[in-house]
C-alpha cells in the first residue's frame, strides 16, 4: 500500500509522521470558513423534519469543540449559513476570493472550509482549479448533525483542522478530509446518501489518512503549486446544464435547456457517456452552433473513451475521461468564464489537469 513517495514524504518530514505531541509543538494558524451543512446543523424543535442544515455561525461551531485548542490557533469566518444544495456561483466566488487573501498572509497556515456534503465535491473541484497550493485548502464536513448519537462533525472537525496544519499538506491539491481518510479533490465522490463512510474516491483511492496518532500521505506532494485558472471575475459563471441519460429518452430536456441559452451542455450518459439516438442527433446538432457538448457518465467509476460508440471527432465533442458529471459541469465553467472555447483546448485540459 506504502508506495515509494510514501517514503520520501517520510523522510522529508520525519518528525510529522511520528505519534504527535500537542504540547512541545509550536501550533499553525488554521483560518475556518463556515458555509453551512449538516456539521452546522440543529435539531429541529418542530420534530417534522430530522434537523435544519447550515444553522450555525462559525463561532458557535468552533466554540462547541473545545479540543480543536489543542491543534491550532483558529480563527473563524462564517461565509454563509446554508445547505449545500444551495451552494451558488456567488458564494463560491466569495470563498475563493476569501482563500486568495489568506495564501497572501503571512499569519495563515492552513484553511479548512466546513460545508455541507451535498455538494462537497463540487465546492472542492472548484477550489482545487483557482487557488495555489502552497497552503493546506482542507474541506469538511458532517453526516450526522450534532446531538445524534453517531454525530461526526467534531471528530471530521478536529482531524481537518490537523491535516491543515501539518507541513506534510503543503503543496497538495484541495483535499477533503472525512471518517479519518483524506481525498484529493479532483477524485473524490459522494457515494452513499447517509452512512459515516460516505466518501470515496472509486477511480483512484484515498490519498491519505489521518486518526489521533498519524497523518500519512500514500502520494508525494505536488511538482507544481500553482493556481490552474484565472477565478472567474463575476457571478453567475457561464451557464452549463446536465443532462441525464435514460431509457427511452427523447431530445425534450436538451432543446430546453438550448432555449434557455446555455453554453454547454455535460452528458450524464449511460456507460461510456452514450445515449439514445435522438438525443444524440440533438446534441450534434447544438455541438454545429457552437454549444459545448461534454460526454460524461452516470456511472460511478471509469473512463468515458473518445471515439469509441460515438465518433468524437466528427462530432466535435469532448469527453470528461474521469470527471464525473458535476465536476466536468465546474470545469466547463471555469474554462468558459476564462475565454476558452476550443473544443480541441478544452479536450486536452480535460485530459491532462490534476
Ligand atoms: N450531510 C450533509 O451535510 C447534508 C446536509 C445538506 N443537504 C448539505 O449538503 O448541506
Amino acid at each position: 500500500m506504502f508506495s515509494s513517495s510514501v517514503l520520501s514524504a517520510t523522510s522529508q518530514h520525519s518528525t510529522d509522521q511520528s505519534p504527535m505531541s500537542h504540547q512541545s509543538k509550536e501550533q499553525a494558524n488554521i483560518l475556518v470558513l463556515t458555509t453551512g451543512g449538516t456539521i452546522a446543523g440543529q435539531a429541529n424543535n418542530d420534530k417534522e423534519l430530522g434537523y435544519h442544515a447550515g444553522q450555525t455561525k462559525g463561532e458557535a461551531l468552533i466554540n462547541s469543540v473545545p479540543a480543536l485548542k489543542n491543534e491550532a490557533h483558529i480563527k473563524v469566518e462564517t461565509i454563509s449559513q446554508i445547505g449545500s444544495q444551495d451552494m451558488s456561483d456567488a458564494i463560491l466566488l466569495k470563498l475563493a476570493q476569501r482563500i486568495k487573501q489568506a495564501e497572501n498572509d503571512p499569519s495563515i497556515n492552513g484553511i479548512v472550509i466546513t460545508h455541507g456534503t451535498d455538494t462537497m465535491e463540487e465546492t472542492a473541484f472548484f477550489l482545487n482549479e483557482v487557488v495555489s497550493h502552497q497552503k493546506p485548502v482542507i474541506l469538511v464536513g458532517a453526516m450526522r448533525p450534532a446531538g445524534y448519537a453517531s454525530a461526526d462533525g467534531a471528530a471530521n472537525l478536529i482531524d481537518a483542522v490537523k491535516v491543515a496544519a501539518s507541513p506534510l499538506a503543503k503543496n497538495r491539491p484541495v483535499m477533503v478530509v472525512m471518517n479519518d481518510t483524506i481525498f484529493a479533490a479532483r477524485s473524490v465522490q459522494k457515494m452513499n446518501t447517509t452512512n459515516l463512510e460516505a466518501f470515496q474516491a472509486p477511480n483512484a483511492g484515498p490519498i491519505g489518512i489521518v486518526n489521533s496518532e498519524h497523518i500519512r500521505f500514500y502520494s508525494a506532494p505536488l511538482a507544481h503549486n500553482q493556481a490552474s485558472f484565472k477565478l472567474p471575475v463575476k457571478a453567475p459563471f457561464p451557464r452549463v446544464d446536465i443532462i441525464y441519460s435514460h431509457v427511452q429518452m427523447d431530445a425534450a430536456l436538451i432543446e430546453d435547456a438550448l432555449k434557455r441559452g446555455v453554453k454547454g451542455i455535460i452528458l450524464a450518459g449511460v456507460g461510456d457517456g452514450n445515449t439514445s439516438t435522438d438525443a444524440l442527433r440533438s446534441l450534434q446538432n447544438a455541438a454545429k452552433r457552437g454549444i459545448i457538448i461534454v460526454r460524461s457518465t452516470r456511472v460511478a467509476s471509469g473512463f468515458v473513451n473518445r471515439n469509441v460508440e460515438i465518433n468524437d471527432d466528427q462530432n466535435n465533442f469532448v469527453v470528461s475521461e474521469d470527471l464525473n458529471p458535476q465536476k466536468s459541469r465546474i470545469l466547463l465553467q471555469i474554462l468558459l468564464a476564462n475565454n476558452i472555447h476550443s473544443t480541441l483546448e478544452i479536450q486536452k485540459i480535460f485530459s491532462t489537469l490534476y
